[in-house]
Order: structure tokens, then C-alpha cells, then sequence
């Protein structure tokens, strides 16, 4: 286990090509996968399989697109309502900050009160920073939402090819590419807990379900995202939550510390704290686990809890842009996300319900947008 207190980045970095080592190495491997993934609830993943030219070839469709004017992002608006994301959200229109209200913390406290991550649907706090009078908290975010590309059902609103060539084709490929990935991970996963082969994969579909999400974080005034500017509206650039899906691969543009961090597990019993993590290597893969993994394993692995709070040291008054990828590996939407049976027993009853992840997909875009 990596050193406490409040830093990640000493956490190991798992090479996932070991999968395909000779037998003792491959054991060991996948044991100290697991039981980082028990502990912790995240793992950084080196030779994911995505080639690292296609993850800045992303980045360059990314850079491209955000830089579009506005008018132009707006030909690819995303509707919004209970339906999966598909297509651009402007600035501040998702609305994270829905999902854990018991989460916020009065201004420039960074000790939070915590609860299991199993209760974000049952959390009924009002939304609102703990002893603060603001209003509304809001994202700093823009964020474009592509969904399977042989989705029919709901298809992701394609750009104009004048406006920008290639971007629709590049997202589309980097959409396999990763969601075969995440295959491979979740392989990993259920290796490491010892359950049948497609468990939780044969649900998983990189062709439904999933979805690949490029947010955008502006530049902006250091005094945008602080509380103490007199204003109603509370802004982060992504408040505190963990992800719906089965597990989520996270990429970011650049190496080092940008503002992402993690829940520090193992702190104080009622609190909960974040620290930074850095990505050592361009193309290195961040994997959290979500949601509905935490579902079917009965809590066995639980989801991180994450947010995008300021760069590490930032002093200047102007934040720099922040740029990330991320693959929300999902279940089937037609799939059954209460607890499998491996993971109930007398002694550990279930302790979620049983719901389609279809409907809890609609339960929480409800709230989102
Ligand atoms: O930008 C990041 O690194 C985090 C994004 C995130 O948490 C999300 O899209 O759910
Ligand atoms: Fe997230």
C-alpha cells in the first residue's frame, strides 16, 4: 500500500501487458491489481493497448473542436433530459454538483463529511455548501458526449465535415480502440476476483452503452472557481462523484498533475479527503471503478469518488485549461445492476437493488441536466 497521508503519487502504475506473462507473473500481477483496486479504488494503467499516437491524435480532434466558435459547437448541442449524452454540453450545463450534496464543503475546508458511495441515489441533502449561502454550484466544464457508434437508437450528433474534417471518423476510432481496452481491464478485474470469465464483460458493450466523454475546462480567473468572490454561484470545475458505469478510463492532455484527484481512502472514519494525481506518461490510462461495478461486487470494490479541483501549486491568477478523455465503460442498458449472487451471502446480504442500468442511467440524467 502506497504511503498516507495525501499523496497518490507514490501508487503503483500497472503495466497491463503482464496479462500476458508467463503464468507466476501473470498471478502475481493480477493479485496486486485487485487488492489495489479493493484498497483504493482506482489503478493507473500503463500499456493499455491504445496506442499512445491515437490518444494525441484525440487530442488534437479535442483541441479542434473546443476551439470551434460557439455557433459551431452549438450545431451539435446535446438536448438534453433523461436520455443518454450525446454531442456538446456548453459551459456549466451539466451539473455535477447534483450528485453528492453531502459532499460540500463550506468554503476553503477540505475535510469533508463522507458516506458509502452506494448512497449516491438515496442522498437527499439539499444542495448547497455546507455552512456557505451559495446558491448554485456549477461546473466550469464543456463537454462533447459520443456514444456507440452503431447506436441507432440514440445516435451522437455528427459535425460537419467543412467545419471540421476527420473529427467525427478520429472519435469514432478512438472509441474502439479504448472501449477494447476496457474490455481488457474489466477481464483483469474478473480474473482478480475469481469469478466467471464474462461476468461482468458479457453485460459490458463497447457498442451499447458505453460512452466516450472529451470535457473541456477553460482558462479562467483564479476568482471563478474560489468562493470567496461575492458572488451566488459556487463553481468547480467538476464537483465530487463517482462514475455510473462499470469502470471508467480516464486519459488526460499532458503529464503531471492538472487538477485531477482521488478520494484518499483510509483517513479518519467519517471524513474523506482528495489528493492529486499525477499522469507520469502520455498515454497512461487512469481506471476508476464506477458505479455499477460496485453494484454487482455487493460494495467488494467500491467506486472512487473524484473531482477536478485547481492545479497543485497554482498561484498565478489565471487557471490554465485542463483537457481530459474519458471512457464511461457501461452495462448494457437492458442489463440487471443489483448484486450478483458470488458476492451475497448471509453473513454480507445484498445491499443494492435491483434496477436496469437503462433506468439508473435515466434516474441520473434526470438530475444532471
Ligand atoms: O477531467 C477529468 O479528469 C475528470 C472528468 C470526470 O470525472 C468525468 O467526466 O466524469
Ligand atoms: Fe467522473
Amino acid at each position: 500500500m502506497f504511503p498516507w497521508p495525501r499523496t497518490l503519487d507514490a501508487s503503483p502504475v500497472f503495466s497491463i501487458n503482464q496479462l500476458t506473462a508467463t503464468s507466476s507473473g501473470r498471478n502475481r500481477f493480477i493479485a496486486e491489481f485487485i487488492s489495489h483496486l479493493k484498497l483504493h479504488g482506482f489503478a493507473r494503467i500503463r500499456n493499455s493497448g491504445v496506442a499512445p499516437e491515437s490518444i494525441k491524435e484525440l487530442f488534437r480532434q479535442h483541441r479542434n473542436f473546443f476551439n470551434l466558435p460557439l455557433p459551431a459547437k452549438l450545431t451539435v448541442r446535446h438536448p438534453g433530459g433523461v436520455a443518454p449524452a450525446r454531442g456538446y454540453s456548453p459551459w456549466a450545463y451539466e451539473k455535477t454538483a447534483v450528485l453528492r450534496p453531502d459532499l460540500h464543503a463550506a468554503p476553503g475546508v477540505d475535510t469533508l463529511i463522507s458516506s458509502p458511495s452506494h448512497q449516491i441515489e438515496f442522498s437527499a441533502r439539499s444542495v448547497g455548501l455546507i455552512g456557505s449561502s451559495k446558491t448554485q454550484l456549477l461546473d466550469a466544464r464543456e463537454q462533447f458526449a459520443i456514444g456507440p457508434p452503431g447506436d441507432s437508437s440514440f445516435p451522437t450528433p455528427q459535425l460537419a465535415e467543412s467545419l471540421l474534417p476527420d473529427f467525427n471518423a478520429a472519435t469514432r476510432d478512438a472509441y474502439h480502440e479504448i472501449a477494447k481496452t476496457c474490455s481488457k481491464l474489466v477481464l483483469a478485474i474478473e480474473l482478480g476476483l475469481g469469478v466467471p470469465l464474462g461476468t461482468f464483460d458479457s453485460l459490458a458493450t463497447g457498442e451499447l452503452g458505453a460512452e466516450l466523454n472529451l470535457n473541456f475546462y477553460p482558462e479562467v480567473e483564479h476568482n471563478v472557481l474560489n468562493d470567496n468572490n461575492g458572488s451566488d454561484v459556487a463553481m468547480r470545475r467538476i464537483w465530487p462523484h463517482s462514475d455510473l458505469g462499470i469502470i471508467s478510463a480516464l486519459f488526460q492532455d499532458g503529464v503531471g498533475a492538472s487538477g485531477l484527484e482521488l478520494e484518499v481512502r483510509g483517513s479518519r472514519e467519517g471524513n474523506c479527503e482528495f489528493a492529486p494525481v499525477p499522469i507520469e506518461q502520455e498515454g497512461d490510462v487512469l481506471l476508476l471503478v464506477s458505479n455499477t461495478l460496485e453494484r454487482w461486487t455487493n460494495g467488494d470494490l467500491r467506486a472512487a469518488l473524484h473531482r477536478v479541483g485547481l492545479p497543485p501549486g497554482s498561484t498565478t491568477s489565471r487557471v490554465p485549461e485542463r483537457r481530459s478523455a474519458v471512457m464511461f465503460f457501461r452495462a448494457l442498458p437492458t442489463a440487471d445492476i443489483g448484486p450478483k449472487p458470488h458476492f451475497i451471502s448471509t453473513e454480507n446480504p445484498a445491499r443494492y437493488d435491483h434496477i436496469t442500468a437503462g433506468d439508473y442511467l435515466k434516474r441520473h440524467n434526470k438530475r444532471l441536466y
